[in-house]
Protein backbone atom coordinates (compact mmCIF):
# COMPACT_ATOMS: atom_id res chain seq x y z
CA UNK A 1 0.00 0.00 0.00
CA UNK A 2 1.38 3.24 -1.03
CA UNK A 3 1.96 6.08 1.53
CA UNK A 4 -0.95 8.30 2.53
CA UNK A 5 -1.01 11.91 1.33
CA UNK A 6 -2.36 14.20 4.06
CA UNK A 7 -4.78 17.47 3.36
CA UNK A 8 -6.02 19.49 6.18
CA UNK A 9 -8.74 21.55 5.04
CA UNK A 10 -9.47 24.72 7.27
CA UNK A 11 -7.11 26.69 8.78
CA UNK A 12 -8.22 28.35 12.31
CA UNK A 13 -7.62 28.17 15.87
CA UNK A 14 -8.07 24.30 15.94
CA UNK A 15 -7.22 24.18 12.36
CA UNK A 16 -3.73 25.67 12.49
CA UNK A 17 -2.80 23.73 16.16
CA UNK A 18 -4.10 20.18 14.19
CA UNK A 19 -1.71 21.29 11.51
CA UNK A 20 1.23 21.43 14.01
CA UNK A 21 0.77 17.95 15.25
CA UNK A 22 0.66 16.33 11.81
CA UNK A 23 2.86 17.94 9.73
CA UNK A 24 5.56 16.67 12.70
CA UNK A 25 4.15 13.32 12.60
CA UNK A 26 4.28 12.66 9.10
CA UNK A 27 7.50 13.04 9.46
CA UNK A 28 8.10 10.90 12.36
CA UNK A 29 6.02 8.10 10.55
CA UNK A 30 7.73 9.24 7.28
CA UNK A 31 7.07 4.90 6.32
CA UNK A 32 3.21 5.23 6.65
CA UNK A 33 2.62 9.35 5.11
CA UNK A 34 4.11 11.38 2.76
CA UNK A 35 6.17 13.95 4.85
CA UNK A 36 7.02 16.39 2.05
CA UNK A 37 4.12 18.69 1.77
CA UNK A 38 0.79 18.53 3.76
CA UNK A 39 -1.21 21.19 2.07
CA UNK A 40 -3.72 23.30 4.20
CA UNK A 41 -6.50 25.14 2.80
CA UNK A 42 -7.04 28.65 3.74
CA UNK A 43 -9.90 30.72 3.21
CA UNK A 44 -7.64 33.96 1.81
CA UNK A 45 -7.81 37.21 3.81
CA UNK A 46 -5.38 39.54 4.22
CA UNK A 47 -4.56 40.39 7.74
CA UNK A 48 -6.02 43.48 9.42
CA UNK A 49 -4.61 45.62 11.92
CA UNK A 50 -6.25 43.49 14.62
CA UNK A 51 -3.78 41.07 15.31
CA UNK A 52 -2.33 41.49 19.12
CA UNK A 53 1.16 42.37 18.62
CA UNK A 54 3.15 45.68 19.71
CA UNK A 55 2.55 48.96 17.51
CA UNK A 56 5.91 48.26 15.27
CA UNK A 57 5.12 44.95 14.10
CA UNK A 58 1.28 45.84 13.03
CA UNK A 59 3.35 47.43 10.11
CA UNK A 60 4.87 44.35 8.85
CA UNK A 61 1.40 41.96 9.15
CA UNK A 62 -1.11 44.95 7.59
CA UNK A 63 -2.31 43.92 4.26
CA UNK A 64 -0.40 40.88 3.50
CA UNK A 65 -1.88 37.60 2.88
CA UNK A 66 -3.02 35.13 5.54
CA UNK A 67 -1.11 31.97 2.93
CA UNK A 68 1.98 34.15 2.55
CA UNK A 69 2.42 34.52 6.23
CA UNK A 70 1.87 30.92 7.09
CA UNK A 71 3.94 30.11 4.32
CA UNK A 72 7.00 32.67 4.27
CA UNK A 73 6.61 32.75 8.61
CA UNK A 74 5.58 29.42 9.23
CA UNK A 75 3.09 30.97 11.43
CA UNK A 76 -0.82 31.44 11.36
CA UNK A 77 -0.31 34.66 12.65
CA UNK A 78 -4.01 35.52 12.85
CA UNK A 79 -5.48 32.43 14.35
CA UNK A 80 -2.60 30.20 16.33
CA UNK A 81 -0.08 33.48 17.04
CA UNK A 82 3.53 32.73 18.34
CA UNK A 83 2.99 28.56 17.70
CA UNK A 84 5.67 27.29 14.64
CA UNK A 85 4.22 24.72 12.00
CA UNK A 86 6.76 22.88 10.10
CA UNK A 87 7.94 23.80 7.02
CA UNK A 88 5.84 20.81 5.61
CA UNK A 89 2.99 22.58 6.23
CA UNK A 90 1.62 24.50 3.08
CA UNK A 91 -1.27 27.54 3.39
CA UNK A 92 -3.00 26.62 -0.54
CA UNK A 93 -6.06 29.48 -1.07
CA UNK A 94 -7.83 27.33 -3.44
CA UNK A 95 -9.61 23.75 -1.71
CA UNK A 96 -9.46 22.19 -5.04
CA UNK A 97 -5.76 22.12 -5.44
CA UNK A 98 -5.30 21.64 -1.27
CA UNK A 99 -6.81 18.30 -1.72
CA UNK A 100 -5.32 17.26 -5.40
CA UNK A 101 -3.81 13.66 -4.45
CA UNK A 102 -4.54 13.66 -0.79
CA UNK A 103 -5.78 10.27 0.35
CA UNK A 104 -6.34 11.13 4.12
CA UNK A 105 -8.78 14.59 4.10
CA UNK A 106 -8.65 16.19 7.94
CA UNK A 107 -11.78 18.03 7.73
CA UNK A 108 -11.59 21.05 10.79
CA UNK A 109 -13.56 24.31 9.92
CA UNK A 110 -16.23 26.09 11.63
CA UNK A 111 -19.38 23.84 10.80
CA UNK A 112 -21.26 26.86 9.04
CA UNK A 113 -19.04 26.60 6.03
CA UNK A 114 -18.80 22.46 5.32
CA UNK A 115 -21.65 22.10 3.04
CA UNK A 116 -20.08 25.02 1.01
CA UNK A 117 -16.45 23.23 1.15
CA UNK A 118 -18.30 20.16 0.18
CA UNK A 119 -20.15 21.16 -2.88
CA UNK A 120 -16.94 22.24 -4.21
CA UNK A 121 -15.49 18.81 -3.50
CA UNK A 122 -18.19 16.48 -4.61
CA UNK A 123 -16.88 14.29 -7.48
CA UNK A 124 -13.43 15.83 -7.02
CA UNK A 125 -11.32 13.84 -4.16
CA UNK A 126 -9.55 10.36 -4.94
CA UNK A 127 -11.63 7.73 -5.17
CA UNK A 128 -9.75 5.50 -2.09
CA UNK A 129 -9.50 8.64 0.49
CA UNK A 130 -10.42 8.28 3.71
CA UNK A 131 -11.34 11.67 5.79
CA UNK A 132 -11.85 12.67 9.37
CA UNK A 133 -14.04 15.54 11.05
CA UNK A 134 -13.14 17.17 13.35
CA UNK A 135 -15.74 19.45 13.28
CA UNK A 136 -18.28 20.42 16.38
CA UNK A 137 -21.85 20.76 15.31
CA UNK A 138 -24.43 19.24 13.83
CA UNK A 139 -26.71 19.14 10.80
CA UNK A 140 -30.61 19.64 10.85
CA UNK A 141 -32.90 19.78 8.41
CA UNK A 142 -36.26 19.85 9.96
CA UNK A 143 -36.81 16.31 11.61
CA UNK A 144 -33.86 15.03 9.94
CA UNK A 145 -30.19 15.24 12.27
CA UNK A 146 -26.93 14.41 10.69
CA UNK A 147 -23.31 14.08 12.06
CA UNK A 148 -20.87 15.39 10.19
CA UNK A 149 -18.61 12.67 9.44
CA UNK A 150 -21.86 11.27 7.76
CA UNK A 151 -22.71 14.19 6.13
CA UNK A 152 -18.92 13.78 4.64
CA UNK A 153 -19.07 10.25 3.70
CA UNK A 154 -22.52 10.82 2.27
CA UNK A 155 -21.93 13.21 -0.05
CA UNK A 156 -18.15 12.53 -0.65
CA UNK A 157 -18.81 9.20 -0.82
CA UNK A 158 -15.12 7.80 1.61
CA UNK A 159 -15.30 6.53 4.56
CA UNK A 160 -15.25 9.60 7.30
CA UNK A 161 -14.51 8.86 10.95
CA UNK A 162 -14.49 11.51 13.66
CA UNK A 163 -12.28 13.24 16.25
CA UNK A 164 -13.57 14.86 19.37
CA UNK A 165 -12.08 15.85 22.44
CA UNK A 166 -11.35 18.35 25.92
CA UNK A 167 -9.14 19.82 23.34
CA UNK A 168 -9.01 23.70 23.39
CA UNK A 169 -6.63 24.45 20.56
CA UNK A 170 -4.33 26.65 22.28
CA UNK A 171 -3.19 24.43 24.83
CA UNK A 172 -2.96 21.63 22.43
CA UNK A 173 -0.82 23.65 20.35
CA UNK A 174 1.90 24.06 23.09
CA UNK A 175 2.18 20.41 23.92
CA UNK A 176 -0.09 20.72 27.56
CA UNK A 177 -1.25 17.17 28.37
CA UNK A 178 -4.36 16.74 26.89
CA UNK A 179 -6.50 13.42 25.29
CA UNK A 180 -8.81 13.12 22.36
CA UNK A 181 -11.16 10.49 21.04
CA UNK A 182 -11.60 9.24 17.73
CA UNK A 183 -14.48 7.25 16.30
CA UNK A 184 -13.72 5.25 13.93
CA UNK A 185 -15.12 3.29 10.79
CA UNK A 186 -12.83 0.45 10.93
CA UNK A 187 -9.83 -0.32 13.44
CA UNK A 188 -7.68 0.52 10.58
CA UNK A 189 -8.33 3.77 9.86
CA UNK A 190 -8.60 4.54 13.44
CA UNK A 191 -4.73 3.71 13.66
CA UNK A 192 -3.74 5.65 10.83
CA UNK A 193 -5.44 8.87 12.51
CA UNK A 194 -3.92 7.79 15.57
CA UNK A 195 -0.70 7.79 14.10
CA UNK A 196 -0.93 10.95 12.34
CA UNK A 197 -2.29 12.84 15.37
CA UNK A 198 -0.87 11.64 18.41
CA UNK A 199 1.89 12.60 20.55
CA UNK A 200 3.94 12.12 23.81
CA UNK A 201 1.27 15.08 25.17
CA UNK A 202 -1.92 14.32 22.47
CA UNK A 203 -3.27 10.74 23.90
CA UNK A 204 -5.73 9.68 20.97
CA UNK A 205 -8.07 7.05 22.28
CA UNK A 206 -9.71 4.95 19.49
CA UNK A 207 -13.17 3.64 19.96
CA UNK A 208 -15.56 2.33 17.64
CA UNK A 209 -18.88 5.12 17.54
CA UNK A 210 -18.86 7.83 14.70
CA UNK A 211 -21.66 8.93 16.23
CA UNK A 212 -21.33 9.53 20.17
CA UNK A 213 -17.91 11.41 19.34
CA UNK A 214 -19.57 13.58 17.10
CA UNK A 215 -22.16 14.30 18.95
CA UNK A 216 -20.67 14.96 22.11
CA UNK A 217 -18.18 17.61 20.47
CA UNK A 218 -21.40 19.30 19.64
CA UNK A 219 -23.86 18.88 22.29
CA UNK A 220 -21.21 19.88 24.71
CA UNK A 221 -21.53 23.34 22.95
CA UNK A 222 -24.66 24.37 24.19
CA UNK A 223 -24.01 23.15 27.88
CA UNK A 224 -20.43 25.25 27.69
CA UNK A 225 -23.45 28.42 27.44
CA UNK A 226 -24.89 27.74 29.67
CA UNK A 227 -22.19 27.58 32.18
CA UNK A 228 -21.04 30.81 30.59
CA UNK A 229 -24.53 32.30 31.58
CA UNK A 230 -24.11 30.65 34.96
CA UNK A 231 -20.47 32.64 35.48
CA UNK A 232 -21.92 35.75 34.16
CA UNK A 233 -24.85 35.74 36.94
CA UNK A 234 -22.43 34.97 39.21
CA UNK A 235 -23.97 31.94 40.36
CA UNK A 236 -20.50 30.12 41.78
CA UNK A 237 -19.35 26.38 41.38
CA UNK A 238 -22.30 24.44 42.39
CA UNK A 239 -24.79 25.89 39.72
CA UNK A 240 -21.89 25.58 37.32
CA UNK A 241 -21.69 21.93 38.17
CA UNK A 242 -25.14 20.89 38.06
CA UNK A 243 -25.22 22.52 34.65
CA UNK A 244 -22.67 20.04 33.35
CA UNK A 245 -24.40 16.94 35.12
CA UNK A 246 -27.61 18.00 33.75
CA UNK A 247 -25.89 19.01 30.48
CA UNK A 248 -24.03 15.70 30.15
CA UNK A 249 -27.36 13.54 31.00
CA UNK A 250 -29.44 15.21 28.43
CA UNK A 251 -26.66 14.95 25.39
CA UNK A 252 -26.81 11.15 26.86
CA UNK A 253 -30.32 11.07 26.32
CA UNK A 254 -30.50 13.12 23.01
CA UNK A 255 -27.78 10.26 21.27
CA UNK A 256 -30.03 7.41 22.64
CA UNK A 257 -33.24 8.96 21.59
CA UNK A 258 -32.30 9.87 18.37
CA UNK A 259 -28.93 7.72 17.17
CA UNK A 260 -28.89 3.66 17.01
CA UNK A 261 -25.50 2.09 18.54
CA UNK A 262 -24.06 5.22 20.41
CA UNK A 263 -21.79 3.64 23.09
CA UNK A 264 -22.50 4.46 26.89
CA UNK A 265 -18.28 4.42 27.36
CA UNK A 266 -18.29 7.84 25.02
CA UNK A 267 -19.88 10.14 27.72
CA UNK A 268 -17.88 8.53 30.66
CA UNK A 269 -15.04 6.74 29.67
CA UNK A 270 -13.88 9.22 26.54
CA UNK A 271 -12.06 12.59 26.13
CA UNK A 272 -14.85 13.53 24.15
CA UNK A 273 -17.81 13.25 26.54
CA UNK A 274 -17.17 14.27 30.16
CA UNK A 275 -13.87 15.64 29.67
CA UNK A 276 -15.01 18.10 26.74
CA UNK A 277 -18.09 19.24 28.81
CA UNK A 278 -15.87 19.95 31.63
CA UNK A 279 -12.64 21.73 29.81
CA UNK A 280 -15.56 23.55 27.43
CA UNK A 281 -17.50 24.94 30.83
CA UNK A 282 -14.49 25.85 32.30
CA UNK A 283 -12.32 27.54 29.67
CA UNK A 284 -13.92 27.40 25.87
CA UNK A 285 -14.85 30.29 24.23
CA UNK A 286 -18.38 29.77 24.15
CA UNK A 287 -18.18 29.82 28.36
CA UNK A 288 -16.27 33.13 27.56
CA UNK A 289 -18.83 35.14 25.33
CA UNK A 290 -21.65 33.66 27.43
CA UNK A 291 -20.45 35.27 30.39
CA UNK A 292 -20.07 38.59 28.41
CA UNK A 293 -23.69 38.04 27.00
CA UNK A 294 -24.71 38.69 30.24
CA UNK A 295 -22.64 41.24 32.04
CA UNK A 296 -21.71 43.09 28.92
CA UNK A 297 -25.59 43.18 27.61
CA UNK A 298 -24.85 43.17 23.84
CA UNK A 299 -25.51 40.12 21.30
CA UNK A 300 -23.77 37.31 20.39
CA UNK A 301 -22.87 38.50 16.98
CA UNK A 302 -21.43 41.33 18.38
CA UNK A 303 -19.27 39.93 21.15
CA UNK A 304 -18.07 37.15 18.49
CA UNK A 305 -16.59 40.15 16.60
CA UNK A 306 -15.05 42.23 19.47
CA UNK A 307 -14.02 39.20 21.33
CA UNK A 308 -12.48 36.24 18.86
CA UNK A 309 -11.05 38.60 16.53
CA UNK A 310 -12.65 36.29 13.15
CA UNK A 311 -12.55 32.87 15.50
CA UNK A 312 -16.40 31.30 15.30
CA UNK A 313 -19.08 30.18 18.26
CA UNK A 314 -20.82 26.84 17.56
CA UNK A 315 -22.81 26.83 20.73
CA UNK A 316 -25.43 28.57 20.12
CA UNK A 317 -25.90 27.70 16.28
CA UNK A 318 -26.04 24.26 17.71
CA UNK A 319 -28.99 25.46 20.46
CA UNK A 320 -30.55 26.87 17.34
CA UNK A 321 -30.28 23.74 14.90
CA UNK A 322 -31.26 21.25 18.12
CA UNK A 323 -33.89 23.33 18.82
CA UNK A 324 -35.29 23.19 15.15
CA UNK A 325 -35.24 19.66 15.40
CA UNK A 326 -36.73 18.76 18.60
CA UNK A 327 -39.81 21.30 17.87
CA UNK A 328 -39.76 19.00 14.61
CA UNK A 329 -39.91 16.23 16.91
CA UNK A 330 -42.20 17.44 19.17
CA UNK A 331 -39.61 16.77 21.94
CA UNK A 332 -38.31 20.38 23.67
CA UNK A 333 -39.61 18.91 26.85
CA UNK A 334 -37.88 16.64 27.26
CA UNK A 335 -34.72 18.36 26.61
CA UNK A 336 -35.22 21.64 28.84
CA UNK A 337 -31.65 22.79 29.43
CA UNK A 338 -30.62 22.76 25.36
CA UNK A 339 -34.23 24.36 25.42
CA UNK A 340 -33.20 27.38 27.88
CA UNK A 341 -30.26 28.30 26.41
CA UNK A 342 -31.79 28.74 22.60
CA UNK A 343 -34.73 30.54 23.99
CA UNK A 344 -31.94 32.76 26.12
CA UNK A 345 -29.68 32.84 23.22
CA UNK A 346 -32.25 33.98 20.58
CA UNK A 347 -35.71 34.93 21.73
CA UNK A 348 -35.02 37.38 24.68
CA UNK A 349 -35.81 35.37 27.06
CA UNK A 350 -33.98 36.79 30.50
CA UNK A 351 -31.18 35.00 31.70
CA UNK A 352 -32.33 34.26 35.21
CA UNK A 353 -34.70 31.75 34.10
CA UNK A 354 -32.28 29.45 32.71
CA UNK A 355 -32.26 27.42 36.48
CA UNK A 356 -35.59 27.68 36.85
CA UNK A 357 -37.74 24.37 35.94
CA UNK A 358 -34.55 22.24 35.65
N1 LIG B 1 -10.58 26.25 18.69
C1 LIG B 1 -10.68 25.21 19.49
O1 LIG B 1 -10.19 25.23 20.64
C2 LIG B 1 -11.36 23.94 19.00
C3 LIG B 1 -11.04 22.75 19.63
C4 LIG B 1 -11.65 21.57 19.21
C5 LIG B 1 -12.57 21.61 18.17
N2 LIG B 1 -12.86 22.79 17.58
C6 LIG B 1 -13.82 22.74 16.47
O2 LIG B 1 -13.07 22.76 15.25
C7 LIG B 1 -13.82 23.41 14.22
C8 LIG B 1 -12.96 24.49 13.61
O3 LIG B 1 -12.66 25.44 14.60
P1 LIG B 1 -11.41 26.42 14.50
O4 LIG B 1 -11.10 26.81 15.91
O5 LIG B 1 -10.33 25.81 13.68
O6 LIG B 1 -11.98 27.66 13.67
P2 LIG B 1 -12.08 29.18 14.16
O7 LIG B 1 -13.14 29.31 15.20
O8 LIG B 1 -10.72 29.68 14.49
O9 LIG B 1 -12.66 29.93 12.88
C9 LIG B 1 -11.89 30.68 12.01
C10 LIG B 1 -11.75 29.96 10.69
O10 LIG B 1 -12.96 30.17 9.92
C11 LIG B 1 -12.54 30.50 8.60
N3 LIG B 1 -13.56 31.22 7.86
C12 LIG B 1 -14.06 32.44 8.12
N4 LIG B 1 -14.97 32.77 7.16
C13 LIG B 1 -15.02 31.73 6.30
C14 LIG B 1 -15.77 31.45 5.13
N5 LIG B 1 -16.66 32.32 4.67
N6 LIG B 1 -15.58 30.27 4.52
C15 LIG B 1 -14.70 29.36 5.00
N7 LIG B 1 -13.97 29.56 6.10
C16 LIG B 1 -14.13 30.74 6.75
C17 LIG B 1 -11.31 31.35 8.82
O11 LIG B 1 -10.56 31.43 7.64
C18 LIG B 1 -10.60 30.53 9.88
O12 LIG B 1 -9.86 29.49 9.31
C19 LIG B 1 -15.11 23.91 14.89
O13 LIG B 1 -16.14 22.99 14.66
C20 LIG B 1 -14.77 23.92 16.37
O14 LIG B 1 -15.89 23.71 17.21
C21 LIG B 1 -12.26 23.95 17.96
O1 LIG C 1 -13.65 27.23 22.67
P1 LIG C 1 -14.86 26.39 22.42
O2 LIG C 1 -15.98 26.69 23.37
O3 LIG C 1 -15.28 26.43 20.97
O4 LIG C 1 -14.41 24.90 22.74
C1 LIG C 1 -13.21 24.44 22.19
C2 LIG C 1 -13.12 22.93 22.20
O5 LIG C 1 -14.24 22.36 21.58
C3 LIG C 1 -12.91 22.38 23.58
O6 LIG C 1 -12.73 20.98 23.50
Amino acid sequence: MGKERVAIIGSGNWGSAIAKLAGNNVKKHSDAFDDSRVPMWVFEEDLDIRVDLPPFALVQYEGRKLTEIINTDHENKKYLPDVRLSENIVAVPDLLEAVKGATALVFVMPHQFLNKCLDQLEGKVEKNAKAISLIKGVGVEGSDIHVFADVIQDRLGISTSALSGANIANEVAIDRFSETTVGYRTEEEGQMWQKLFQTPHFKVQLIDDVAGVSLCGALKNIVAVAAGFIDGLEYGNNSKAAIMRIGLLEMKHFCQEFFDDVKEESFLQESAGVADVITSCLGGRNRKCAEAFVKQKKPFDELERDMLNGQKLQGIHTAKDVHIFLKARDRLGAYPLFDKVYHISWEGLPVEKLTEGL
